[in-house]
């Protein structure tokens, strides 16, 4: 059929295109340390995903960046991920009826040749670039990423406020537990009414005040959690869920090795308390493992999961069906990272607050500068896309990709 014979076709708008994608590792080096690594080498990537629609007399742009924990995966970007996008077919990677890209399309092509299982780090640069795709494909249509996911997913209807909790209590030098103090205090003074610190980096003894400081500022020890990054054995985790199950805490974060499903389970059991987990999962098929074997209960556990280390958005609406098929809530979501992809995902579909790190991990922490705090929650900015060049010394670090 000739282009002239199709009225629609011929008055489509010609599909995007992807120009170029750069990419670059910077430091996120802090002095912070929890229970198994301190941050003195932590690096992020970043990158920045170049169309070829112009607004304003300049390319859209879509922005992406790794999230904490793992270090920058330039290597994978550069020699895998990266060429397999600019070598496909442009029209490979649109959705057919809008011309805008398609996030799905792009992965599935990011993914090719590549086995199944074991998903850590190719997960993150996956979901960099995915964090970049998502953020043009809003630009584009000149929304916000959070009304573009309510219209698709939730007939429209976003949250306008997500719940926020100000994680920290980190260890590192010359901090006591006067520091501490000051520190949750300071949270509580920036609108914050939930905090998570961390615990597992000196023996339990010492553990034991902290937290006991930190529940004093805050009054309440529902509004501390705390967050052992996976350092115990089956006996440390388990004397310590008996040591502070008195407390009746928010959360007891990842006790023990993330992968452990049995272990979790047993833990879980014995401490009958809330338990959050799932920041080092890398996919939606250990998500699911984690669901089926991880003993987590879909009444009163959290899990973490972040979708910028694991493979984007793209897959974790799927973590989020799977979760559905088993009965859970994408209210129970509270994912890791404290980034603004995973608060746009909050507001738009429904999950139940997100992550927020005030003094750590800058400039990739926190939100628009002009949306603070207010009683645990944060408003949303109206920025088109996830909202990047609102923090602006995050916007500052990624205009050093050009552009
Ligand atoms: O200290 C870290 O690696 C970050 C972390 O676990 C969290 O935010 O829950
Ligand atoms: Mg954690």
């Amino acid at each position: 059929m000739s282009a002239l014979a199709s009225p629609t076709l011929s008055a489509r708008r010609p599909a995007v295109s992807i120009v170029e994608i750069r990419e670059k590792t910077v430091s996120v080096a802090s002095p912070i340390r929890n229970a198994v690594v301190d941050f003195s080498q932590m690096t992020a990537s970043i990158v920045a995903v170049v169309t070829d629609r112009v607004r304003d007399g300049k390319p859209i742009i879509g922005y992406g960046f790794s999230s904490n924990g793992r270090y920058a995966a330039g290597g994978l970007l550069r020699e895998r991920f990266i060429p397999r996008i600019l070598r496909a077919d442009p029209a490979a990677l649109v959705d057919e009826e809008s011309g805008n890209l398609d996030p799905f399309a792009i992965w599935k092509v990011a993914m090719q040749n590549e086995k199944p299982g074991g998903h850590g780090e190719r997960s993150v640069a996956v979901g960099v670039l995915d964090m970049a795709i998502w953020d043009a494909v809003a630009k584009i249509e000149d929304v916000p990423l959070y009304k573009l996911l309510a219209d698709r997913y939730r007939g429209g209807a976003y949250d306008e406020k997500v719940f926020v909790y100000a994680a920290g209590g980190y260890y590192y030098p010359g901090k006591d537990i006067a520091g501490l103090k000051d520190e949750v205090r300071s949270y509580l003074d920036r609108g914050y009414t939930q905090v998570k610190m961390k615990i597992g980096g000196v023996p339990l003894a010492e553990d034991l005040p902290r937290i006991e400081a930190a529940i004093q500022v805050l009054g309440d020890a529902s509004r501390v959690a705390v967050d052992a990054n996976g350092r115990f054995d089956l006996r440390a985790a388990l004397a310590c869920a008996d040591a502070i199950k008195p407390y009746g805490l928010a959360w007891y974060e990842e006790p023990c090795d993330p992968l452990d499903y049995q272990l979790h389970a047993i833990v879980t059991s014995a401490y009958g308390l809330p338990m959050a987990t799932g920041e080092n999962l890398f996919s939606h098929q250990d998500a699911r493992n984690l669901i089926r074997y991880g003993g987590m209960r879909p009444d009163r556990d959290w899990v973490q999961f972040d979708c910028a280390l694991s493979y984007g958005l793209v897959d974790y609406i799927r973590t989020l069906d799977v979760l559905d098929e088993h009965g859970w809530s994408s209210r129970r979501c509270i994912p890791h990272g404290g980034h603004q992809l995973s608060l746009a995902i909050a507001a738009g579909l429904g999950l139940g607050g997100n992550e927020s790190y005030p003094d750590v991990f800058f400039p990739f922490n926190g939100f628009a500068d002009e949306t603070p705090v207010e009683d645990g929650y944060i408003a949303l900015s109206d920025a088109p896309g996830v909202g990047l060049e609102r923090k602006s010394n995050l916007y500052e670090t990624l205009r050093s990709l050009g552009g």
